[in-house]
């Protein structure tokens, strides 16, 4: 059963078609990744998807419901969100932030104070993510890869069944890359992802959508998707797919314009 279902997606400013008719689905509890080029459209499908813009044209359904029918707060129950720009010099601490993103379920700051069991959760997540001890910190005195990942434990700690991730390991070293990719694997949330790195999507993505000049290339395993045609024809790399045991590794070779 799909959890997201687009149909017909437009979205264009002036003259210039960002997202060219777009319909694809989302599978139920599977970490699909879109991949594609700069400037391909992953980005501006993604926010339409978390509502930051509205399309011209077609209709995003969460479980068949039209999601312009929830209210942002009913939403943001349903559906995390990490987008790829961060304000980065929020003045609260890193505890306080991952309490935000328990904002749905209460008015936290209306009535002044978390429930106890929002700081379990908020702590949680902030040990999931490798940085418990950061709780009383302040979040602008963080590296980058550590808010990228403060951010991440409050998007998991909405605890929505559906998260929507732009570039989420953008900032982390190789390690934190694995560590929580494999954390959101294991969670067994629906997952849609832009990523970039085509080795990490071969990894860790159950589905790969393809997207190009705004339109939808191709849609499948990683495997069927990722191959050494799409590397040379819409990436402009010669590289070759090299199969070591259950691994499949792109072994890139050179670049061409
Ligand atoms: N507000 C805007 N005004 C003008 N052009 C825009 C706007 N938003 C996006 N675009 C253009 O639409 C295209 C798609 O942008 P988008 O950010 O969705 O790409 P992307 O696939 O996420 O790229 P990247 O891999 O570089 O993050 C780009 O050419 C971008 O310049």
């Amino acid at each position: 059963m799909n959890k997201v279902r687009i149909n017909d997606l437009t979205f264009s400013i002036g003259s210039k078609v960002i997202c060219d008719g777009i319909t694809v689905n989302f599978k139920r509890d599977s970490f699909t990744g879109i991949i594609g080029p700069n400037g391909s459209g992953k980005s501006t499908l993604l926010k339409q998807i978390y509502r930051v813009i509205e399309p011209n044209q077609g209709k995003i359904f969460i479980d068949d419901c039209n999601i312009r029918d929830f209210d942002s707060k009913k939403l943001a129950k349903i559906m995390a969100v990490l987008p790829q720009e961060n304000q980065s010099d929020f003045d609260y601490t890193v505890g306080d932030i991952v309490l935000m993103g328990r904002f749905p379920y209460h008015s936290i700051f209306g009535s002044g104070c978390p429930h106890e069991e929002d700081n379990l959760i908020m702590k949680e997540y902030l040990d999931l993510v490798g940085l418990k001890d950061r709780e009383h910190r302040f979040f602008k005195t963080l590296s980058g890869g550590e808010k990228q990942r403060v951010l991440l434990a409050r998007a998991l700690a909405q605890k929505s069944n559906l998260i929507v991730l732009d570039e989420v390991t953008n900032h982390l070293d190789i390690g934190y890359q694995y560590k929580i990719l494999e954390i959101l694997r294991k969670l067994g949330l629906t997952i849609i992802a832009a990523i970039h790195d085509l080795n990490l999507a071969m990894k860790f993505c159950d589905e790969i959508i393809l997207i190009d000049g705004g339109k939808v290339i191709d849609t499948g395993k990683p495997r069927d998707v990722i191959t050494e045609t799409v590397l040379r024809d819409i990436f402009r790399v010669n590289a070759r797919i090299v199969e070591d045991g259950d691994t499949t590794v792109i072994d890139y070779i050179s670049s061409y314009y």
